[in-house]
């Protein structure tokens, strides 16, 4: 056992480095420091840890491939766009995690989602390791013609580092099942393989899952049920936001009014839907799946629904709130108002959508806080159950992976609850998450040596 003293010096000076090392990418600071803060007590149980250097090494990924996405638009313009991928870690499995297009997208966002990914995955209990990756590409806009050739352009680079023993991408914010329908076709092009398990949120009818479209948004909703359950509560009759109105969102709405709960609010980055009566969950799928519009048309379809443009969601008072569009959508101020309106409980949907003034205050106020790394791990979770189904060239009902899925997600709280509760920090998420979630990956780390 080494002091608690001594180890915290040696995790700060880790954390030190590591902002040296990687110059204005903040998201990976804040991401890194929000888990070493929490290893403290594990750490001083295991000094070798420390000898071996594990933290040093889990905080610089394995790889980082930035490369050149030339592509052109409808009217022959050339564009060019940067792509990343972060291979973190493969101690416990290939790397696997989603691929983001978005305008913001640089390697200090792709690095944090990395990094965030590798506990992720591990507390699924599936031989799945963390990566991550993207491009700076606005996909808003953009006719279908060119998300294919963009597509097209990404996977003419990245594919040479792909496959299914080595890294395996999914979606994640402007990628859904189009774009991943585009990458596995270039990447069966150039490779002359039909790898099913190269890429994960395939479309049914090659290759892909069942419930992997719903699963973030329907483990998350579970994992906030189990949270509550443990409280005497459920969501039963209680009112929820829900951030964004993409794949999580929708599926997080669907499954709470499943489990009896009310949604009022919605958003997309251009402004905020507040449906008191709960909102329409058929009219928002047309609107984003199908007509892929923006969510201030909902209002000229509901007469008693409001928009707001640029509002701020955290303001609806609710019971539940689910943030689920994007990192820091959270900050102190919002968190306070949460708590002050009555809310009971938060489940991450999204990754890292709270800030740490945000989490400091949800935790200070003892309500059930789920972060992103424990609750809305559904999604990668189910992925590493569509490669199951692509090994096994098999695909199982909708009922049976959803039974799967909601068994990993009641292990997941669990694991994260028990691990807490053994180290004095009962209801403390975030402390069990990133504790059980280090853990299999350090002993993995330990186990193969030095590399
Ligand atoms: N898709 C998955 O399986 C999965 C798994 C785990 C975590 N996540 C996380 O969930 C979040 C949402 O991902 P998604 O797959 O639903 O993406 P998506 O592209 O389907 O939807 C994203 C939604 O967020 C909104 N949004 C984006 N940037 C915003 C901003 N700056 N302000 C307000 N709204 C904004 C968009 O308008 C859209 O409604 C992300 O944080 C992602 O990393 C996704």
């Amino acid at each position: 056992m080494v002091s608690m003293a001594k180890v915290d010096e040696k995790l700060h000076g880790i954390y030190q480095d590591v902002v040296k090392r990687n110059p204005g990418e903040v998201e990976y600071h804040q991401a890194v420091a929000e888990v070493l803060e929490t290893l403290g007590p594990v750490v001083a149980k295991n000094p070798e840890y420390l000898e071996r250097k594990i933290i040093e090494r889990i905080c610089e990924p394995e790889r980082q491939i930035i490369f050149r996405v030339p592509w052109q638009d409808d009217k022959g313009e050339v564009h060019i766009n940067r792509g990343f991928r972060v291979q973190f870690n493969s101690a416990i499995g290939p790397y696997k995690g989603g691929i983001r297009f978005h305008p913001s997208v640089y390697l200090g966002i792709i690095k944090f989602l990395g990094f965030e990914q590798i506990f992720k995955n591990s507390l699924t209990g599936m031989p799945i390791g963390g990566g991550k990756g993207g491009s700076d590409f606005d996909p808003k806009g953009r006719s279908d013609d060119e998300i294919m050739r963009f597509c097209q352009s990404f996977i003419t680079e990245l594919f040479r580092h792909l496959g299914e023993h080595t890294d395996v991408p999914a979606g994640d914010i402007g990628v859904g099942g189009r774009e991943i329908g585009y990458m596995f076709g270039q990447y069966k092009r150039l490779t002359n393989r039909w790898e099913a398990g190269v890429l994960t949120g395939k479309g049914l009818k090659w290759g892909g899952s069942l419930v992997r479209p719903e699963a973030t948004g329907y483990g998350a909703t579970y994992f906030v049920n189990e949270a509550l359950k443990v409280r005497n509560d459920s969501l039963e009759g209680k009112t929820c936001l829900v951030s964004g109105s993409g794949n999580v969102a929708i599926y997080t709405i669907e499954k709470i009014q499943q489990l009896g709960g009310k949604c009022v609010a919605c958003s997309d980055s251009n402004g905020v839907i507040y449906h008191e009566n709960g909102l329409d969950l058929a009219l928002i799928k047309q609107l984003k799946e199908v007509e892929r519009r923006r969510i201030a048309d909902y209002a000229s379809y509901h007469k008693d629904a409001r928009y707001t443009a640029n509002g701020n969601i955290w303001e609806i008072p609710c019971q539940v709130a689910m943030p689920s569009a994007t990192q820091n959508e959270i900050n102190g101020k919002d968190a306070a108002i949460l708590v002050k309106n009555g809310c009971i409980a938060v489940g991450e949907g999204a990754n890292m959508p709270t800030n740490p003034d945000g989490i400091k205050v949800f935790q200070d106020a003892k309500i059930a806080y789920c972060p992103g790394k424990a609750c809305n791990a559904g999604g990668v979770a189910t992925s590493a159950l569509e490669m199951q189904q692509n090994a096994q060239r098999d695909s199982w009902t909708f009922e049976e992976t959803e039974k799967k899925l909601e068994k990993i997600m009641v292990g997941i709280h669990k694991l994260c609850y028990k691990t807490a509760e053994e180290y004095g920090q009962a209801g403390n998420y975030v402390l069990g998450a990133n504790i059980a979630g280090f853990i299999k990956v350090a002993d993995a780390m330990v186990a193969h040596g030095l590399i």
